[in-house]
């Protein structure tokens, strides 16, 4: 072990932050296993490719000048809106050809079919995901990523390097009682969000402008617990110090991946002062990772077994994949859950009668003692409200597979190629798949037989082999952090109600101007 971690130390010590010219270095390759090869045999019913319907692009332009500003009517803040103004325009399936550098789009509106290619899917589905990462992972920092075929990690990798590093990490993440041990650790870090709430609130009670902020700290605390086996300190973290240096990497690398993904892709072309302040944040990541990855080695070693997620890794998959599940999972795990809480909070805090409920669940289960492993079970309305919050406001509005051969969906014969967007935001919020679609409803998730749903409607942590990674942890951490809150505080919104927007996760766009009152 003390050999291999000697080879990531070398390895990323050699880590520079000048960045070289993007189009210089070649684009990783993977070797994808099909999506929805149950669809192989195609009829002559089935129609053509050219056939699906969907907005027409121009010649030259694509369809890419409708996300110009003022211009194409498109926002890709607003892509939520675009995505409905499809879907009624078009129909269940809709094409979405000629977008500049990016390849021909599918965006799926039906549950059915959802569910029919994510169980047609095969062992290494195709994730279309940050070609920025793809290229940091696979070209800029090949060395480290790129050495071993099995250890470039699970976000923006696929086919059989992404499979066997799944299945490496996946036992360890994904199981129930891995997630239950942090039960205690993870509400130690809740009560010091509720502490830091009381400490940051206005003499009206209310949180500042830049609450969601606050949000993002709690849930990097939590994360690294989980993750690195450590207190950061966010909440009072000192200047110069490695938590501050990490907590700075994060808020870098996520100011800068939504403009990188989601605008006009100038890095490819040349390394542009955000793609370079991008690279330094990942390589910043990526050394603090290794370093609490070399501590995790030592306690192994000392206690002779291990006690936390890390030193699971560590032991059963060594320290370089231990070192970049780290890494991946702190790409993916700190903005969603944090901006999925702030949702939740925004959601509850204009309804009371929905607060009372929870704050009776929790009270009857708690009964004046300290938040134990298992308590979270025996609250089904807590995970509801999640659940109809993840529906009705998914953080992430759509997740998708690039098709690697030609797929009939739909009714039409799909190439291979074209990237599937699922539409769980639409899907989530239309009256043909749930009741009272409009409603905010957690009791849905519990009556199941009352009111209608499809399962395949709403999948906030995504399907199958390729589903959420992290979906345990961030379950735990969010249930725990809202039944203290919710056990705290009466919650309200005085304010102009705010629409949600894409920022990159799908948020509620202004200021998040809570009245948290002491129960
Ligand atoms: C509310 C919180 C979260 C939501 C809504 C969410 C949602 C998602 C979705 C939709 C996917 C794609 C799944 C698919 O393609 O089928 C995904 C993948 C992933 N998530 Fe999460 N996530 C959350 C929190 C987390 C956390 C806390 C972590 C880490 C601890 C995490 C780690 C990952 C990883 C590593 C992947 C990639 C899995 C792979 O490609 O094999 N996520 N997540």
């Amino acid at each position: 072990m003390r050999h291999r971690l000697g080879v990531i130390k070398w390895r990323i010590r050699g880590i520079s932050t000048n960045v070289q010219c993007p189009v210089q270095g070649h684009r990783a390759r993977s070797t994808h296993a099909a999506v929805g090869s149950v669809f192989d045999t195609v009829s002559p019913s089935v129609k053509s490719w050219e056939e699906v319907p969907g907005p027409k692009p121009l010649p030259l332009l694509g369809n890419t000048w409708r996300f110009v500003p003022y211009i194409g009517g498109y926002s890709v803040e607003h892509v939520d809106k675009v995505c409905l103004s499809l879907r009624e325009k078009y129909g269940k399936c809709v094409k979405m050809a000629g977008l500049l550098g990016r390849p021909d789009m599918l965006f799926v509106f039906d549950a059915g079919e959802v569910e029919r290619v994510f169980r047609g899917e095969d062992s290494a589905p195709h994730r279309p995901s940050m070609p920025s990462l793809n290229y940091y992972k696979h070209t800029l920092r090949k060395d480290f990523f790129g050495a071993e075929k099995d250890c470039a990690g699970v976000i923006a990798v696929h086919g059989d390097s992404w499979a066997a590093f799944r299945t490496k990490v996946s036992k360890v993440a994904l199981s129930t009682s891995s997630a239950a041990h942090y039960t205690v650790p993870v509400a130690e870090v809740a009560d010091a969000f509720v502490n830091r709430i009381r400490e940051i609130r206005d003499e009206k009670s209310e949180t500042p402008g830049d609450f969601l902020n606050e949000v993002h700290k709690w849930s990097l605390e939590s994360l690294g617990l989980i993750a690195l086996d450590t207190r950061l300190g966010c909440f009072e973290s000192v200047e110069g110090s490695e938590s501050q240096r990490l907590i700075d990497a994060v808020h870098t690398f996520f100011i800068s991946v939504g403009e990188l993904e989601l605008r006009a892709p100038w890095w490819r072309i040349y390394p542009t002062a955000m793609f370079r302040r991008y690279v330094a944040a990942l390589d910043t990541i990526l050394s603090v990772t290794l370093s609490h990855v070399e501590r995790a080695l030592k306690e192994c070693e000392a206690n002779g077994g291990s006690k936390s997620l890390l030193q699971d890794l560590v032991t059963a998959a060594g320290p370089r994949v231990a070192a970049v599940a780290a890494l991946d999972l702190f790409l993916v795990g700190i903005d969603t859950t944090s901006n999925a809480v702030a949702s939740t909070l925004y959601q509850l805090a204009s309804r009371p009668h929905v607060q009372e409920r929870l704050h009776e669940e929790i009270t009857k289960v708690l009964q004046g003692k300290a938040l134990a492993p298992g308590d979270i079970n025996q609250m089904p309305y807590l995970k509801a409200c999640v659940k109809e919050v993840l529906r009705m406001y998914p953080v992430v509005i759509g997740n998708g597979r690039q098709l690697t051969k030609d797929t009939v969906i739909c009714g039409y014969n799909i190439p291979k190629g074209t990237q599937v967007i699922f539409q769980h935001y639409v899907m989530g919020n239309s009256e043909e798949y749930f009741s009272d679609a409009s409603e905010f409803r957690p009791e849905r998730w519990i009556q199941r037989s009352t009111y209608k749903h499809h399962a395949f409607a709403s999948l906030p942590f995504g399907f199958g082999k390729r589903m959420c990674l992290g979906r345990r942890f961030a379950e735990l951490e969010m249930h725990i952090a809202l039944c203290k809150i919710v056990q705290a505080f009466k919650m309200e919104y005085h304010h102009e109600p705010l629409d949600y927007h894409i920022h990159p996760m799908y948020t509620p766009n202004g200021p998040l101007r809570l009245k948290f009152i002491d129960r």
